[in-house]
């Protein structure tokens, strides 16, 4: 075990790299997917599922728990490690781009941003610094500074102002952390679509010497094509010796194009949140189970997987599930989808160790070609 939060790089393909992040809670192996547990919870799983399943890191959100249950009771009933039964690292989100998202009533000015409750419309403030506090009462292993992420499109002047306000939060976010030997807090790059922005954002955060570095304001509505060639002119600018998080991505292809394009780590409510709605993803594409076809269908989803949501049940059974709005519907697939999307990062991991890592993604991507049989 270690006290100290370090990378390590074992092997690169390319610009796909293998590398494990050592934390005093355990280590992640990178590529890593990151399942999100926005309140605390990866919804309709049992952390040891989850765990099993091969997750090294989850996700919790600041905004939804300062809001509910509060970050102080957290604190007081021994942290969020203790609170969710996860010994295992986590990361948690700073809480600006939930607000932007969720909340009411917002204000953002040079100081933070104020806004009220979606839940119960009491209201609020975030700053740099108490989202540092927040993230540091929750007991959160790698926390995010405080940014100001824009949708796209948005004006060249915008995306700028955006940027410039995140680096200055960066500093901010960056003091109020202090020296945490065993827990880490990421700069988040932005800059929009912008390729000079981009590497001013990416510049800046790289002088500042943070222990990661998180790639933001991508994911926000960009075609995919976008987000790729913003990535091919970032990921070169930060060092190549620290972990880089693209925040929120993504379906498994834009997993696969982002890790070839040097990312390490990602997150994404994709597999949990489309899985309670019925959608499945497999190694020969998405299936949504809610599709009259499988109404009478006996065959497993996928013969092959030995996840129970296929092991145990017929297509037809599922299909009913989600017809009838029945929990267990949302608990097996999402069990389905966590299961493909950790086996994934294992094949994944696997290809870059044995540099075959561009054959494993034709390969991939022709096997979600071919589609559903
Ligand atoms: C079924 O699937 C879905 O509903 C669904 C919804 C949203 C996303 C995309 C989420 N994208 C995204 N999350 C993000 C979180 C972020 N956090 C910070 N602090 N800064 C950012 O700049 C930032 C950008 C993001 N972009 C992906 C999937």
């Amino acid at each position: 075990m270690t006290e100290k939060f370090t990378f390590t790089l074992h092997a690169t393909d390319g610009m796909a790299r293998r590398g494990t992040v050592s934390m005093p809670r355990g280590d992640i192996r990178t590529p890593a997917f990151m399942p999100v547990g926005t309140a605390g919870t990866v919804k309709a799983m049992y952390p040891g599922q989850v765990r099993e399943l091969g997750s090294d890191i989850i996700l919790g959100n600041t905004y939804h728990l300062m809001l509910r249950p509060g970050a102080e009771r957290v604190a007081k009933l021994g942290g969020l490690h203790v609170f969710a039964n996860w010994p295992h690292p986590i990361l948690t989100d700073s809480g600006g781009f939930q607000v932007m998202s969720l909340a009411q009533l917002r204000k953002l000015d040079e100081n933070g941003v104020t806004f009220q409750s979606h839940i119960d419309g009491r209201r609020y403030e975030l700053t740099p610094e108490r989202s540092i506090e927040i993230q540091g009462l929750l007991d959160s292993d790698i926390q995010m500074q405080l940014d100001e992420c824009v949708a796209l499109p948005s004006s060249e002047a915008e995306i700028e102002r955006a940027m410039r306000l995140s680096l200055r939060w960066a500093e901010r976010s960056k003091a109020a952390f202090g020296e945490q030997p065993g827990k880490a807090v990421f700069g988040i790059v932005q800059g929009g679509d912008v390729p000079r922005l981009r590497i001013a954002s990416a510049e800046a955060l790289r002088d500042m010497d943070f222990k990661g570095y998180s790639i933001g304001g991508l994911a926000v509505g960009e075609p995919q094509h976008v987000m790729l060639e913003i990535l091919s002119i970032t990921t070169p600018v930060l060092p190549a010796e620290k972990p880089r998080y693209l925040m929120g991505v993504g379906t498994p292809d834009d997993i696969l194009e982002s890790v070839a394009r040097g990312v390490d780590m990602f997150d994404c409510v994709m597999p949990t949140r489309a899985g309670r709605h019925g959608l499945a993803f497999t190694r020969f594409g998405k299936v949504n189970l809610k599709n009259a076809r499988h109404a009478e269908d006996h065959r497993p989803l996928d013969e092959a997987s030995d996840c129970p949501a296929s092991r145990d049940y017929s297509r037809a059974y599922l299909h009913h599930l989600f017809k009838a709005n029945e929990t267990l519907a949302a608990m097996l697939l999402t069990w389905n989808n966590l299961a493909y999307y950790q086996q994934l990062m294992a094949g994944i991991r696997g290809a870059i160790d044995e540099r075959r890592f561009e054959d494993f993604r034709l390969a991939t991507k022709a096997g979600w070609a071919r589609g559903d049989i």
